[in-house]
């Protein structure tokens, strides 16, 4: 038994400056420790935030007196405790970021305490693989008011031999977008994730990341293909989808969205549909070539119960793995391994607002993730693709 003797939780700065929870798990031999990251534009469904400065003091009185002495290794018992205490289902109680926080600081510690990886930890031998990256090289909506309407342009180096050449492909497609704006006289900072942040049309990103890509290609000879996330639900205004100079009906959206994936020839779509449009989806996917993923983020939000509902109507192809949506680890484990079940593919992802933590690269790589999707550049994003190369020396 590898139990628990203490646990502290601290506020720490997130990449929008913006508070935090950071929870440390000590064992005997071993700790663990974890941050929960945050959304901008978050599914209505989501397990509940709680602010820092209310939850933590709760979870002193609360929670952590009974998880101390609990076996570390145990992390089913460990997590249907927090449910338990919480008793909410959502984690209004106790919050999703207290949740996440000492889910997977507690995973750490247990694999700290052997003295493995997490990856290794919780996937085995088979863990064997690490994913590709999906990174965001222009957005706008959320992360970037004013810039693109679209959320996110994605590109994944699908041609990529090494992990340490797809982390280093993503940032000279990121570099050569820079090139290119510039050389238009488009002036840009960055948004949330690091990714580009022009005031240009969805259509010009498209046009611009394509001609970069070509020009990285030809000096590589690594593939890069192209993908969105459209985060359809901040668009939407419960009739259409409201774009700056256009609005949407369903019907119309679907078909802009089957356009953009036959014009730009995508690999991957995110929510090109709202939250609550399980038919559109499904209606959108039928239509879609299988070698473009069409996935859902705020449609699921990591929940076993809507991923089943998914399936049900075929209403995706992939399915977005974020652990603070749901607020454990064995509740995210769950819904990979449902959607692996049901024939779907998974993309493990961060958040806007982010921390340092580099947990989700190991999760990532334990449950087959296809791909980790993370940013490309700023502190918080390389953290994990940086940590994703450290493991992936491991599979050599
Ligand atoms: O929509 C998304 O997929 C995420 C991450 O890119 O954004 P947020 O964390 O703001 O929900
Ligand atoms: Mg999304």
């Amino acid at each position: 038994m590898t139990s628990i003797e203490a646990v502290t939780l601290r506020t720490i700065l997130d990449s929008r400056g913006n508070p935090t929870v950071e929870a440390d798990v000590i064992v005997n031999g071993g700790y663990g420790r974890a941050a929960a990251p945050s959304g901008a534009s978050t599914g209505r469904y989501e397990a509940v935030v709680r602010p820092p400065q209310e939850a933590i003091p709760y979870a002193y009185n609360t929670v952590i007196p009974q998880l101390v002495g609990l076996d570390s290794r145990d992390q089913v018992t460990f997590d249907r405790i927090l449910h338990e205490i919480d008793g909410t289902g959502t984690f209004e109680g106790i919050g999703a970021n207290i949740a996440v926080a000492l889910s997977l600081a507690n995973a750490k510690a247990a694999a700290s305490a052997i003295g493995i990886e997490l990856y290794t930890y919780l996937g085995g031998v088979y863990a064997d693989e690490a994913p590709l990256p999906l990174g965001n090289v222009i957005g706008g909506g959320a992360h970037a008011p004013g810039a693109t309407e679209i959320q996110e342009f994605l590109i994944v180096p699908t041609g990529a031999s090494s992990t340490e050449e797809a982390v280093f492909t993503n940032a000279l497609v990121h570099k050569e977008v820079k090139k290119l704006l510039t050389g238009r006289g488009i002036t840009c900072g960055k948004g949330d994730e690091g990714g580009w942040a022009p005031q240009i049309s969805d259509i010009d990103a498209l046009g611009i990341i394509g001609e970069a890509i070509d020009t990285v290609t030809d000096e590589t000879g690594v593939t890069v293909g192209i993908g969105l996330d459209v985060a359809s639900s901040e668009l939407w205004d419960g009739e259409r989808y409201a774009y700056r100079d256009i609005s949407r009906t369903t019907e119309d959206q679907i078909a802009y969205i089957a356009d953009l994936v036959d014009t730009y020839g995508l690999i991957y779509v995110e929510d090109p549909l709202h939250e609550e449009d399980f038919e559109g989806f499904s209606t959108l996917t039928s239509q879609i070539p299988d070698n473009c993923l069409i996935c859902g983020d705020d449609l699921f939000v990591t929940n076993p119960e809507r991923i089943q509902r998914g399936v049900e109507l075929s209403s995706a192809t992939a399915v977005l793995i974020k652990p603070n949506q749901i607020g454990t680890l064995t509740d995210t484990f769950e819904a990979v391994s449902l959607s692996h079940r049901t024939g779907m593919e998974t993309v493990m992802s961060h958040r806007s607002g982010e921390t340092t933590d580099t947990t989700i690269a190991h999760l990532a790589t334990a449950f087959g993730c296809i791909y980790l999707k993370c940013g490309i550049v700023g502190g918080e994003r390389i953290a994990k693709l940086n940590e994703l190369i450290r493991i992936s020396e491991n599979f050599a």
